[in-house]
This record gives C-alpha cells, structure tokens and sequence, in this order.
C-alpha cells in the first residue's frame, strides 16, 4: 500500500525522527540544565571533599587548624618535602586518642609479630596502645618520643626502647571544638599539676600513656603504651607479606574485615591516624594484589601498625612533616574519598537512566509514539534513532563527566590504561539504554517514571555502597552471589567503579600502573565476569524488548479468535436488523468474497468488549459493526456520548485490538497488517497528540517527512496545510504547541491527519474547541480534502454531519441503528413536520385540544411555560392543516408566535436515540 508519494523509506524516517529529537531536545531547557549541571555539582562536591581532607598544596586536612603551613608542596614522587614555617601555631598541641583496649593490636596467627602482646590482654582490658615508629631518622624518632611526653620522670632514651614512656595529660582537659579534642591547659613543661597525674598514673600502671578520648572529663585515663621500632617501611612490608604467606590468608582477611567493622563501628573515638607504605617488591603480581587489599585494609586498622601519631607540641608535628615525605601518606588521604567518589560517580552515571527513561514514557503516556506509529513511522527507525540519539547524549555526558574528573586529577580515571576504560564505559553506557528501553514498558507515566528512577538511582549508590561493596571485599562471601547481585546493572557498574579505585589507590601507593588488560586475568578483581555480564545483559535486553514489541508477531503470527469464546458467536443479525443494516451487512459480504479496490475501507463484524474491572461487569462498545466505505465518501458516526464511536476509531487505528471480526483498508487485515495500514493512514485524534515543546511548522515538516515528503514539495505542503487550518497569520505557525489555544491546537492536529495525501483519514471529532469562523474554515479543508479519499469522522455536532457527510451512521449503545445519507435518513425517521407554538400557559390545554383535533396521532415533544412543539406525521397533515389549526387558536387567544419546520437531522438523531432507548429527551 503506497501514498501517492510512495512510503517513506527507512532512512526517511529515521532522518525525520532524527530532526524531530533534536528539535525537542533543544527546546527541553530544564532537562538540559538538569544533565550539565547534576554532575558539575557533584564533580565540585567530590572537589571539596578531596580538598577538605588532602589540599592542594599536599598537606593533609588531618592536621589540626593552626598546623597549616601554606607552601608546603608535595613532589610527584613523594620525596621531597620542603620546610615551612607554620603562620599561627596553636598554643596546645592536640592530644592523642587511641582504641579501645579490644581493638588493639595483638599477635595473631596472620600477625604473628613477636613484639605484641597475646590476645589474653583483651579479655581484661589491659591491650597496651600499640604506637609503630619508623623512618630514617631514629635518633629523631627517640627524640620525638620524648617530646611527646616531655614531663615524665623516667624519660630516657632506655625507657622509650624498652617499653614506653609514662605520660600524663592534665585532668582538666577542655574539649577544643576546633581541634575536635580535649585539650589540657595544664600541659606545659613549666606547669605544676600535671606532676600529680603523671603519679596517678604511674601508680595505676607501670607504663602507661596518657589518652584523653573523646566525651568528657573523666574518660581522661592512663593506659599502657607499647612502642614498636621498626628501621623502614620495607620492614613493615617484608613482615606483613611474611604474615601474609605463612598465616591463613582466608583468616586473616576475615579478622581484617572484622576489626575493619569494628573500627568503623567505633571511628569517632579514633584521633591516630595509621600511615603504611605498601609498596611491594616480593611476590607475583597476583600476591601482590591480594596482599595490597589486606594492607589497605590494615590501614584503617590502626591498631595493628600505628606508624604515625599527633605530635604533642607544634614542634613535634612541625618536625613530623618534615618526615612526611617518607611515607606515601597523601594518596593515602586523597583516598579516603575514593567511597564517596563510587557513591557520587553512580549517581552521576545512573541519572541517564531517569532521562531515557522519562523520555521514552512521554511518549507512551501522550500516545506519541502509536501517533508517529499511525503516520507510517516504523518500529526500526523508532528503535534504531532512539538508541543513537540516547548513545549520542550518554556518549557525550561520559566524556564530559571523564574528562572533568581526569582534568580536576579526581578518582581513578588517570591511572588507568584508557582504551580499557572506554570499552568498560561504553559497553556499560548501551547496557544503561538496552535497560531503559526494557524498564520503559513497566511505566505509563512520566511523573511516576521520573519518581521511581531518582529513588531507585539514589538507592542503588547507597546500597552499593553500604552492601555490596561489602560483599564485593568480603573474601568468605559467596563469588557466585555477588556476580548474581552484578546481574543488575548498577550494581555491575559499582564495581567496576570499585575496582578501577581499588587498583588506582594500590598504583599510588606502589607507584605502579593502573588497571591494565593484564589485570581482566586476575581473577580477584572480577573485572571480567563483570565485562562478560555487561555484554551479555546489553544482548538480552535488547532482545528481550524487541521481542515484548513485537509479540503479536512473534508469539501469535496472526491474530486468531478463540472459537470458543463467548463473543464469537455473536452475529450482527441476532438483532432484528432494519433494511439499511441488512443491506451494509450484504455489500460487505460481497465485498469479503469480491474485494474492490473502490472501497477502500471494509469492517466486518467488528466488536469491542472492554473486560470488567474492579467489580464491574464487561462492557460491550462496538457490537457487530458491519461497513463498507467509498472512496471519495466521508462518513459521519452520529451518536451519544459513551455510544462506541471513539472505540470504533481506535480499532480503526491500531489503538486496541477488536475482539472479533475485523476490519481490511485497502484489502490490508487491520488485525494482522496494521503497520502497513499506518503508511496510508491520517488520524485526528480525540485529543490532541502533540509535542508541547514543537510549533506548529515543526510537527507538520516532521509528518510530512514520515509520509516521504522532501524539498520543494515538504515546504510547499507544510505551508499549505499551515494555511489551510488558519495557523499562518500573526505567526502562530512558529509557535510552540503548548502555547496554542485548544482550537489552534485542534486545526494543527487535522492539518497534520491530512498532510502527505494518506487514503484514509480518520476526524474523531475535529471541530470541537472551534470558533464558528474556523470551524468554516476546517470545513472547507475537510471537504476539499475527501475527493480522493476516504474520511470516517464522529461529530457531535448535527450541522456538520449534514454539511459534510455523504452518509451518516448513528450509533447507539455500541450498535449502529440506521445508515444512509442525511436525506435518506430525515424521509425515513423524520416523516413529520414540527409545530412550535408559543401561548400563555393556561390555553396551553386548548392548543393541545385543537392539534390532536386535526392530527391524532401528535406527539407532544416539548413543553414549558406555554411553548410547545409537536411532531406531526406528513401521511396524516398537509401544511395547510397546520395554518388552519393556528388560525383556530389566534380566534380563541393570542398567539404569541408559532413557527413549522420540516425534520432536521437533529430530530432524527433524537428519534433514533430515544427509539433506541439511549436516553429520554422530553
Ligand atoms: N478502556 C476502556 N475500558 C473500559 N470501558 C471503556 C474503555 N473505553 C471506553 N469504554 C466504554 O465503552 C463505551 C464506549 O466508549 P467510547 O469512548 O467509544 O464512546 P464515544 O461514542 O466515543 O463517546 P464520546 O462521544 O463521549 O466520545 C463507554 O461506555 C465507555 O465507558
């Protein structure tokens, strides 16, 4: 089936739609702001964060306000450290807090270092507070020992190596806001008291440390301290791959996650902050990784290695940046956002979701897509332009997105290898859309769509990051139950976030690469799985909507009726058909048995049954609609409201499917071809289907491509049918639809039913909203237009079926009741004349006296206040009996006026309807 102009092809559609989207795109000013501005605001957020706790000049936020030395700066290989003055040192230094003694460290099987206690100090309470020393400078760290607990009697170098130092920390410390900690005002080398403490507590413990934790004055307490000398990092790293290699590596990682948990559990009383130099040099690089992951979680495990504390006075802490330089401390700081950035960089990510989405539903819930469907738009084009046009967008948000973080030196993205990463993302990107598309056909409406995907976006960041990231590093839960929970895409995303941060965080601190191709065989990341999952998924997804798409034709080749269904059995003639009926029905046989191409629109039987719902019982809205329609014929459906005419139409046009019999445009089976039916199709819908944000040039030049208009012949026919619906003066044509009035909008959606000469037009109630000029003018459209074409249109209003229909049906209650043209039908229902007369009230009895006098069978159809109105059958009176009977009654009263007509379409309809018992109007 072919328009005049031939059926676009798919290239033309796709090149309309194409145009269209970006038309719309452009015009979405809020969403755009939404997807630029969304991940600046994060991306600045991550900035802040990264600077709150590691700034730019490369001196940790750790450091207590008033430590800040502004021109330290931090060399990219870490070594050299230049000395600066402090501005504004703090008159007290912050103290130290260490953890409880349960979290302490003590040798385990994993940690079998000779030098700490056995676990049994926990059961009493008595874990000594493990402080690890290390650097170049040991003298200076024996030095640094003493500084920190200047007062103690029994400081010597000798008490510092062979256990601690006692230390006390006055009693009445005072919480300092800006510190965060208690301070003790007592703490100078000139103060008195501090003695009487440093008494206390000798005498409660033989060595011990002063903490003052976090709370309030009376968790001040003396503890023991262990001190634990180690020549380098190197050091460290050699007994910690040892432990790692003899002990039960499954074990360990158990108790790391444990004390790990712990920690987290108890981080606000923690003020010691753990440095580690996990650089390796043992191992293959498969060890290397595995014991890269338990270092880094050693880290955070501040008991088991304390490499670093607070130092007692500015001095101290002032000398201790100088040591910094030492330890691969920085990246260890700017890391402790790396969780945020995971949480913060799904957010970012997984917003397309929402605008694909939301995207995709507009167009269900406004019926624009069954719309562009019923103007010829293929489900490829569709399809296809809508996966570039969302790959297109997400492309470009992912490389701005990249860029950004890789410019503002954020997260992982520089560390990687990054044809690595851009396969990871793109791959990722087309799983994201393949999804959307999938998850679009669980929604109807766009503010649902929109609430439910921000939720389930905002969530997916929250709960990776509390759950599965934890499931992800615990080494004794299922692999197979976290590739399962990688299934969901989010999920799948957040670890590849995770594992591109895991290996950059372990390339910083061993001055490594970051994740390579090498690294998809290492088993332990699971970057692989995750990869092969993504591609998968993107497959079957897409699949999976194609097939929901088209599951009429894949799953039913052809829709056939259930002969055992109740509505089957239903004939039109179960009905006491009237001789119009029985002859439609008869031409329609014929034309079953002998198509003829003259009729280009033949319904067979057709009936629509909505089943009940909540209680209420089906509802029968088409019932054996029998129809053949002539080329060049408009036909009118007459009915009142809830009649079926609308249900009819949307049959017609593919909106729901017929329950029985069917309907054949241009021999096409509408139950079984309809997508090649919409090439030859214009529909004016009920309510308008338009694109708020397009004008009105725009959806014409968009359905005029679709229908193959090009060049020349586009413009040309836009601007006619611009001119014909009245949308030319005053630049209405170049305003967006949403600012139309109801009637501009309701001209714009019959302009665009007829544009690209479609061989059948359905006008489900065009006028309505129409001032009486436009509805002229419309008129006129509609019947130049119906030459060459068939139009079926349902009107409300009489005197446009009778203007423009060359036969009219009139449906009552789902059935036709009557068909024929308006003359046909007025000599048939109408074969009366009706009087109006118009009295005072109380010789209304009289007139009705003198009326059934002449005419017996007079049907008295109206009354009020002495108007009434008779309908008066032609075979019984002639004109000249009507004077007769008003001169009769202007002899006996006045008569105010009187006036007769012949039968409008009107009086028929009401006839018919009434006859029909579809409402009283009396
Ligand atoms: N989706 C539906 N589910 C259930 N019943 C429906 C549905 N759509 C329509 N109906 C019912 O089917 C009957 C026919 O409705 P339809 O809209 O076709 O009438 P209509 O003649 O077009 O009315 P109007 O002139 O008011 O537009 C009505 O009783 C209506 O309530």
């Amino acid at each position: 089936m072919e328009t005049q102009h031939g059926a676009a092809s798919f290239w033309t559609q796709t090149d309309a739609l194409f145009r269209k989207n970006l038309v719309f795109q452009k015009r979405r000013k809020k969403a755009n702001c939404q997807i630029l501005l969304f991940p600046i605001i994060l991306v600045a957020v991550l900035v802040w964060l990264r600077k709150a706790f590691s700034t730019d000049s490369g001196q940790s936020k750790l450091f207590p306000p008033g430590y800040e030395c502004s021109d330290v700066e931090l060399a990219p290989n870490n070594e050299n450290f230049t000395l600066c003055s402090i501005p504004s040192p703090r008159e007290y230094p912050p103290l130290l807090h260490v953890p409880d003694s349960e979290y302490r460290a003590v040798a385990t099987a994993s940690l079998p270092f000779g030098d700490l206690p056995d676990g049994s100090c926990r059961k009493t309470n008595s874990c000594p507070a493990t402080v690890l020393f290390t650097g170049s400078n040991k003298s200076f760290a024996l030095d640094l020992a003493g500084r920190l607990f200047p007062r103690s009697p029994i400081l010597n170098t000798s008490d510092i190596l062979n256990g601690f130092a006692d230390g006390v920390f006055g009693s009445s410390s005072v919480f300092d806001p800006d510190l965060n900690m208690y301070l003790d005002p007592a703490f100078s080398p000139e103060n008195g008291p501090i003695y009487n403490l440093q008494r206390r507590c000798r005498r409660n413990s033989s060595s011990s440390i002063f903490v003052g934790s976090k709370g309030t004055k009376k968790d001040v307490k003396c503890i023991k301290g262990l001190r634990l000398w180690r020549n380098s990092s190197s050091e460290i790293n050699d007994e910690l791959f040892k432990g790692y290699l003899t002990g039960n590596p499954e074990k360990m990682a158990n108790e790391i996650v444990a004390a790990y948990d712990l920690l987290n559990s108890n981080s606000k009383n923690f003020n010691v902050t753990v440095w580690y130099n996990s650089s390796m040099n043992k191992g293959s690089q498969g060890e290397k990784n595995s014991v890269m992951r338990v270092a880094r979680s050693i880290n955070l495990v501040s008991n088991a290695y304390l490499e670093f504390l607070l130092g007692a006075n500015y001095k101290i802490l002032f000398e201790f940046v100088k040591e910094m330089p030492k330890h691969p401390v920085l990246p260890e700081v700017a890391d402790f956002i790396s969780p945020f950035f995971n949480v913060f960089a799904i957010w970012i990510v997984l917003q397309l979701i929402p605008i694909i989405l939301t995207n995709l539903v507009y167009e269900k819930q406004w019926n624009l897509r069954i719309m562009m469907k019923m103007h010829g738009l293929g489900d490829g084009p569709y399809w296809m332009i809508s996966y570039v046009y969302f790959l297109a967008l997400s492309s470009v948000y992912m490389l701005g997105f990249g860029a950004s973080c890789s410019f503002l030196g954020l997260g992982s993205f520089t560390d990687h290898d990054y044809l690595l990463q851009f396969v990871f993302f793109s791959v990722y990107v087309n799983l994201q859309i393949a999804f959307s598309f999938l998850v679009s056909r669980m929604f109807s409406k766009v503010r649902t769509t929109s609430v439910v995907a921000y939720l389930i976006v905002f969530a997916t960041g929250l709960v990776g990051k509390f759950f599965f990231q934890g499931k992800v590093d615990d080494p004794s839960f299922p692999r197979n139950l976290v590739t399962v929970m990688e299934l969901y895409p989010g999920f799948a995303l957040y670890r590849v976030f995770h594992e591109f941060s895991v290996k950059a965080r372990e390339s910083k601190l061993s001055h490594s690469r970051g994740m390579t191709w090498q690294d998809l065989s290492d088993r332990s990341n699971g970057m692989r799985e995750v990869l092969i999952i993504m591609v998968a998924e993107w497959f079957v997804f897409l699949f999976v909507t194609y097939c929901l798409d088209n599951k009429n034709s894949i799953f039913c080749f052809r829709r056939k009726l259930n002969p055992s269904s109740p509505w089957t059995h239903f004939r039109a003639s179960d009905q006491a058909e009237k001789a119009d009926l029985v002859e439609e029905r008869e031409k329609v046989e014929e034309l079953l048995v002998q198509p003829n191409r003259s009729y280009p629109i033949v319904c067979d039987n057709l009936r629509k049954v909505y089943p009940g719902r909540d209680g209420n019982p089906s509802k029968v809205a088409v019932d054996g609609l029998s129809l053949a329609l002539a080329r060049g014929e408009c036909f009118g459906m007459l009915g009142p409201n809830g009649a079926g005419k609308s249900t009819f139409i949307k049959m017609m046009i593919g909106l729901t499917q017929p329950s029985a019999g069917t309907a054949f445009v241009e021999d096409l089976n509408i139950q079984i071809d309809m997508k090649k039916v919409y090439t030859s199709m214009g529909v004016c819908p009920q309510h308008d289907l338009l694109w708020e944000t397009l004008t009105g040039r725009e959806h014409l030049l968009f359905y005029g491509r679709l229908k193959n208009l090009k060049g020349p012949a586009l413009n040309r026919a836009v601007e006619e049918s611009l001119g014909s619906v009245n949308l030319l003066n005053g630049g209405v044509a170049d305003k967006q639809a949403g600012k139309y009035s109801g009637g501009m909008k309701r001209r714009l959606s019959v302009a665009i039913s007829l544009i690209g000469d479609p061989k059948v037009v359905y006008l489900d109630e065009p006028s309505t909203g129409l001032d009486p000029a436009s509805r002229k003018e419309l008129w006129d459209v509609v019947m130049r237009a119906k030459r060459d074409r068939v139009i079926i249109l349902t009107t409300h209003s009489m005197e446009e079926a009778d203007h423009l229909c060359d036969r009219l049906g009139i449906f009552v209650d789902g059935r036709m009741q009557c068909i024929g043209n308006s003359k046909q039908l007025k000599a048939r229902y109408g074969g009366f004349y009706v009087l109006t007369i118009t009295t005072s009230p109380e010789n209304e009895n009289e007139v009705e006296r003198l009326v059934s006098g002449r005419c017996p069978s007079a049907n008295k159809t109206y009354n009020l206040s002495g108007t009434q109105k008779f309908d008066l059958a032609k075979n019984e009176v002639r004109i000249a009996d009507v004077f007769s009977i008003v001169e009769a009654a202007k002899s006996k009263f006045t008569v105010q006026s009187w006036g007769i007509a012949d039968t409008t379409l009107e009086d028929v309809f009401f006839r018919v309807a009434s006859g029909a018992e579809a409402f009283n109007f009396i």
